[in-house]
């Protein structure tokens, strides 16, 4: 189902819940709303699902505005965080409970259920009750409770917050490619940037209320329009006196009160006289090191200014007090305003410029 969603804001007495929010979503795609606890995620899924009515804005589905139909007839499908099933119910149950609600016959539910069932990996566990299933297992028979009906819009708030790391991993590939196959337009809430990028085609960043900012996971993350967007798609840090970095004065001087945003893989770092471009170069102190599996997650201070960046493990162990060089290869420059200016890069940049 193709959505639209225009000038969309939600008050709750003087408290501006949702504001001018406005997008649309193609049919099939797969979206992430992401962001900070308390910005309007909920609110804008309640009210696509017809649990919360708009202040004002419309809603349109199929190009058809939808802001007075009723929940049980836009064709949505629900799944919640604490899966909300029926527990006096078994998994079969649970599944066929929208389509007895539609009123179909015995065969047609049959049908569905083993076929849902088969499609969610679940064969074998129809009769088990819901205290007898794995938090994973519980996430997919949601799922397919929600799936049942043949819903044109899937919505799910936070669906894998519940359930621990390991199996969260494992759920998030499992429901992209669970929803490839069905071909349904999902939303879904998360305050976690990694399934945002893992599992969806399209991110909306969603903070106070409004939309920062929407795209596919690789151009919000390469083309961060505020330094708020950046932070919630991989690390950096914020350089908010420009003068400490070489190479930038020009930028700071022609744009008083900008700051840097600064990706760690825009960093170079080594010992003195390992970095060629030496005349840029900061001196610097390593002041933490964190081991993160694959590679280290290195925290540079130059004077008083902190940079992070990652280090290959087949490099030479740094330890916290290293003195190092450090090269700033590139950054996004924002004004006072959080509104980006440029992207500056070192004439010498071995990184491409432009994206
Ligand atoms: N029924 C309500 N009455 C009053 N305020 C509400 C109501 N529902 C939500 N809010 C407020 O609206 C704001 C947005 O809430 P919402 O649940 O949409 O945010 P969220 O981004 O989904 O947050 P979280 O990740 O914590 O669920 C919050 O400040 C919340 O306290």
């Amino acid at each position: 189902m193709h959505i639209e969603v225009r000038n969309l804001n939600k008050s709750f007495g003087d408290f501006n819940a949702v504001q001018n929010v406005s997008f649309e979503i193609e049919k099939g795609h797969l979206i992430g709303l992401l962001g900070p606890s308390g910005g309007g995620k909920t609110s804008i899924l309640r009210m696509l699902a017809g649990l919360e009515s708009p202040t004002s804005g419309d809603i349109l589905f199929h190009g058809k505005r939808v802001n007075d139909l009723p929940p049980q007839e836009r064709g949505i499908g629900f799944v919640f965080q604490n899966y909300a099933l029926f527990k006096h119910m078994t998994v079969f149950d649970n599944i066929a409970f929208g389509l007895k609600v539609k009123k179909q016959s015995k065969e047609q539910i049959r049908q569905r259920v083993t076929e849902l069932v088969e499609l969610t990996g679940l064969k074998g566990f129809e009769h088990r009750y819901v205290h007898q299933l794995s938090g994973g297992q519980r996430q997919r028979v949601a799922f397919a409770r929600a799936l049942a009906p043949e819903p044109q819009l899937l919505l799910l708030d936070e669906p894998f917050a519940a359930i621990d790391a390991k199996i969260r991993t494992e759920l998030r590939t499992w429901l992209k490619e669970m929803i490839e196959r069905v071909g349904i337009t999902s939303i879904f809430v998360t305050h976690d940037q990694d399934e945002a990028i893992e599992v969806a085609d399209e991110i909306m960043i969603i903070g106070k209320g409004k939309l920062e900012q929407k795209g596919t996971p690789w151009e919000i993350y390469k083309n961060p329009q505020t330094p708020f967007v950046a932070s919630f798609i991989g690390e950096s840090t914020v350089v908010e006196d420009l003068s400490v970095l070489k190479g930038f004065e020009s930028a700071a001087a022609d744009h008083p009160g900008t700051k840097a945003l600064i990706r760690p893989e825009y960093i170079e770092i080594g010992r003195p006289g390992e970095i060629k471009l030496a005349s840029a170069t900061l001196d610097a102190n390593v002041k933490d090191v964190h081991f993160r599996g694959s590679e280290w997650l290195v925290e540079l201070l130059v004077g008083n200014v902190k940079l992070i960046t990652y280090r290959s493990l087949e490099k030479e162990v740094l330890r916290p007090g290293d003195f190092v060089n450090v090269l700033v290869h590139r950054a996004y420059l924002f004004n006072d305003n959080d509104s980006w200016i440029a992207e500056n890069s070192l004439k010498t940049d071995p990184m491409p410029v432009h994206i």
